[in-house]
């Protein structure tokens, strides 16, 4: 049976969903459990597109021991520079050049004939073959190049010393036929093609992603690029746990099989969700709160008379396990080994902050289940490099009245308790202002959603907002129990993240004048 490579880009092509703005700690978060999952690359971010990145991608680079790290680079020497600078420290710095293809791009994006782009393309891949062990080529828009040309492409990277070559389909414009057409084409007329390992790359415009990925499979391709949860630019990119779990299922029919770990599926998906700040639909195959769910009499009886009536994959084996209870007379002991079963291990401090919130939680809900706790768990409300905490929040609301919210949020450097108080078109209204005011940053509140985290009336609601200013776009999310409080936290989160954001383009911005 073939192995197919799972090539994760969650971490760049994922992070170019409008909005997501990733740190380094937070990339590196989601680089271990991706590590967890048992990708084979994981495509940290594009080094050369900030100083930001590039220090993230190291980051990654420094903490993953068991996948290859890659960073995105145009065909560009500068740009393979910056990539090694970050990858060097890896344990599988992996280059990944690119370079349009497609008579659009050439014509109207890059201004080069079909001569400059093989020249170039050549020139790339020979340059990063001094430094890195591994080069995978992209033909970006491979999609709509002419095949021929494309051929030749191919045929000139191969030379250069590329091991992988990737044909995207970066607009995802392909029918499946089409798509796993074109890898057959490839194999049929470029000499030395079985030397390389091909790779599909697809986008999600037409909603043919994932199935454009398995056509690819099927026509011989060796390894898959995709994203957690399908997020990346416009309607984001082919979903790897749906093709992971689509290889599984129908196994005898792909005759191909993965390295993941699926049941670290479950856990990767929420981790991205939490901090990327993207929702993942209800409806979404595999990840989607209504995956399992069974909601009609005929699916519910047939359901307790055989699962597989209505089931061809488990939850249990995209790790939702059975879940079970804690309560408010639990004690640390048997929360602590709660966390562990749940995969969150936790230092004594980390505990004991958590136990405390989990007593508080526990007073206001009868039953705690796992969804919760690990709802508490991946908030992180202590977060070091926060500059606001919000401490407590009062409401004051009637049918004849403004609402009128107060807040205390402490500024964590030096610890100061900062109090204030204003009035609102609704209760959540008075609580953005009255943020606003405290932590002095005018912004705009683009989109709020709010959803239950778990079952029952007495359910954890997370907020998610999205505030804008002067363009830049951030996203921050909120537990609780209560829907303002997690609309407090949701809102001070995003503050938080903006103003680290602004704090990372200004150092970029003085380095940009300092080296001028
Ligand atoms: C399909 C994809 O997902 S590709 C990856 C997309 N991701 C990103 O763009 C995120 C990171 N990008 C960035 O931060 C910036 O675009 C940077 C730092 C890379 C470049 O910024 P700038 O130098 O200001 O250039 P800008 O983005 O405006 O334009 C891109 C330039 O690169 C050229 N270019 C685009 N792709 C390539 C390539 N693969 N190889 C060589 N040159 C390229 C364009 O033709 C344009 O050149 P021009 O300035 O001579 O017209
Ligand atoms: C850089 C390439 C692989 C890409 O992201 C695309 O073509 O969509």
């Amino acid at each position: 049976m073939r192995t197919i490579y799972i090539f994760d880009t969650t971490l760049r092509d994922g992070e170019q969903s409008p909005g997501v703005n990733l740190s380094a700690r937070e990339k590196v978060e989601i680089a271990s459990q991706l590590e967890k999952l048992g990708v084979n690359v994981i495509e940290a971010g594009f080094a050369a597109s900030s100083p930001g990145d590039l220090e993230a991608v190291r980051e990654v680079a420094k903490s993953v021991k068991n996948a290859s790290v890659a960073s995105l680079a145009r065909s560009v020497r500068g740009d393979i520079d910056k990539a090694w600078e970050a990858l060097k420290v890896a344990e599988s710095p992996y280059l990944h050049v690119f370079l349009a293809t497609s008579p659009i791009h050439r014509e109207y994006k890059l201004n080069m004939t079909k001569e400059q782009v093989l020249e170039r393309a050549e020139e790339a891949v020979r340059y990063g073959k001094k430094f890195f062990p591994i080069v995978e080529f992209s033909a970006e828009d491979a999609g709509r190049t002419e095949i021929d040309f494309l051929c030749e492409v191919v045929d000139r990277a191969i030379r250069a010393g590329a091991q992988i070559i990737n044909l995207p389909d970066t607009v995802g414009y392909l029918t499946p036929e089409e798509y796993a057409e074109m890898f057959a084409e490839i194999r049929r007329r470029v000499p030395g093609i079985e030397r390389v390992r091909l790779s599909a790359h697809c986008h999600d415009d037409l909603g043919m992603a994932v199935a454009n990925s398995l056509a690819a499979i099927q026509a011989g391709v060796e390894q898959v690029e995709g994203t957690i949860n399908g997020i990346g630019e416009r309607a984001g990119n082919a979903a790897i746990e749906e093709i992971a779990m689509a290889i599984k299922t129908r196994e005898s029919f792909y005759q191909a099989q993965t390295t993941l770990n699926l049941k670290e599926i479950d856990r990767t998906s929420r981790l991205v969700s939490k901090l990327t700040g993207m929702f993942v639909p209800a409806n979404k195959a595999v990840v989607g709160a209504n995956a399992f769910a069974h909601e009609s009499g005929i699916h519910q009886d047939g359901m307790l008379k055989n699962k597989s009536t209505y089931e061809i994959i488990t939850p249990e084996s995209i790790g939702l396990e059975t879940r079970l209870v804690l309560g408010k007379h639990s004690g640390r002991h048997a929360f602590r080994e709660k966390l562990e079963q749940l995969g969150y291990p936790q230092s004594d401090d980390q505990l004991n902050f958590l136990f405390a919130r989990f007593k508080e939680l526990a007073d206001r809900k009868k039953e705690i289940t796992d969804d919760d706790l690990i709802a508490l768990v991946e908030e992180k409300l202590t977060d070091s490099a926060d500059l606001f905490t919000l401490e407590s929040l009062q409401i004051s609301y009637g049918s004849h009245s403004l609402p009128t919210a107060s807040l205390r949020i402490r500024h964590n450097p030096d610890g100061r308790l900062l109090e204030e108080a204003a009035c609102g078109n609704g209760s959540v209204d008075a609580i953005f202002k009255t943020v606003d005011r405290i932590v002095g940053e005018k912004v705009e509140l683009v989109d709020y959603r709010i959803q239950s985290v778990t079952q029952g009336k007495d359910a954890l609601g997370e907020v998610y907002v999205q505030l804008e200013q002067n363009g830049l776009t951030v996203r921050g999310r909120g537990v609780s129990t209560d829907v303002l409080e997690a609309s407090a936290r949701a809102y001070v989160d995003a503050v938080n993240r903006l103003i680290r954001r602004k704090e990372v383009m200004q150092a970029a911005e003085t380095e940009a004048k300092v080296s001028i």
